[in-house]
């Protein structure tokens, strides 16, 4: 089995990229770790502070937030950074080449359960010259990524990345501490009978959603004709990866839930990492409107719908939203 470095030089990964991948990874091994360690730890439950998106910040979060936040800005290899747990972008080196932003625990409401959490992050390249604390320099489309990626706490702590070369899939060697490439390339099947949304929102579904979920549930007398089974770990990591490993539909679409929070995931650190993730394995990222990753961004805390995953199904699900 191949470790990481070299697999990514072969792919044609500059050394300073590597170096930031690395480092970020470095911070990973640490959070995968603490995760292992659960209430021995003391770091389940949650904070009495809410981030600025309102949500209650667990322990992890906080946690995790800071070993990312603190070996990224000591490393001098980004520009800056954007955090779901930081209300603003944090300026590091001026004469660094990337920027960086990312969820330190995707999944948080499953921290004291014991199950999948994870992180997720995006590099972009910093625009030349820029001053380090103009939050404007994180407002490229998605498919401006040099690279993305997600690392899962499980069962085993899985790596998910792509530096648009394909994506490619490493499981933590516990023992010595490297990723070993285990998937060489992740191809998402074009047709499934599976997919992934949070069934108890349906009343607050767009008719579209509405519709597309009825056929699906109608099974094989419906008018899909086949049966078709769900899946929802409330943690995108954890159903994406599931459907990087076999295929499937993960959405979180708008809903009337909320009128002034129409839209659940965030763009910057888990749509358009994911996105990349996901096409760069054969699939389709989507709103229902546009493609994710050519949507311009105007916040660094931006939420948008999302439909991902095999392709033929996505393509069907767009189907009830034309
Ligand atoms: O609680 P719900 O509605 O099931 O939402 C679960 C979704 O929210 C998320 O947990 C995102 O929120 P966090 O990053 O704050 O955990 C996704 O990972 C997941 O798909």
């Amino acid at each position: 089995m191949r470790r990481l470095p070299p697999v990514l030089i072969d792919d044609g990964c500059s050394r300073e990229l590597l170096s930031l991948i690395r480092t970020i990874l470095a911070a990973c091994k640490e959070i995968s770790f603490r995760v292992g360690q659960g209430a021995l730890s003391g770091v389940l439950g949650s904070t009495l502070d809410e981030n600025i998106q309102g949500e209650t910040q667990k322990k992890l979060d906080v946690l995790s937030n800071q070993l990312l936040k603190d070996i990224l800005l000591e490393s001098g290899y980004v520009k800056a950074i954007a955090s779901e747990e930081e209300d603003y972008t944090v300026a590091g080196n001026p004469d660094a080449e990337y920027i960086v932003a990312f969820d330190p625990l995707d999944g948080s409401s499953n921290t004291d359960i014991n199950s999948l959490v994870g992180t997720i992050f995006s590099i972009m390249k910093a625009p030349h010259g820029s001053d380090p604390a103009d939050q404007t320099i994180f407002m490229q489309p998605g498919h401006q990524q040099v690279a993305a990626g997600y690392v899962l706490y499980g069962p085993c702590t899985t790596l998910a990345l792509t530096i648009g070369k394909g994506t490619r899939i490493f499981t933590l060697d516990k023992t010595h501490g490297s990723f070993m490439l285990t998937e060489e390339f992740a191809k998402i099947p074009e047709d499934t009978k599976e997919f992934a949304i949070n069934a108890s929102n349906q009343r607050h579904w767009q008719p579209a959603m509405q519709n597309y979920v009825n056929d699906l549930l109608a099974g094989d007398t419906g008018p899909r004709g086949k049966n078709f089974n769900m899946r929802w770990i409330a943690a995108m990591v954890g159903d994406v990866h599931r459907v990087l490993c076999r295929g499937g539909l993960f959405t979180y679409p708008a809903d009337t839930k909320d009128p002034n929070k129409p839209f659940k995931l965030r763009l910057l650190y888990e749509a358009n990492p994911m996105a990349m993730l996901v096409e760069q394995a054969g699939g389709i990222a989507h709103t229902g409107e546009q493609r994710i990753l050519d949507i311009d961004p105007q916040e660094i805390h931006q939420r948008v719908p999302v439909i991902l995953g095999s392709k033929n199904e996505v393509e069907a699900c767009l189907g009830y939203h034309k």
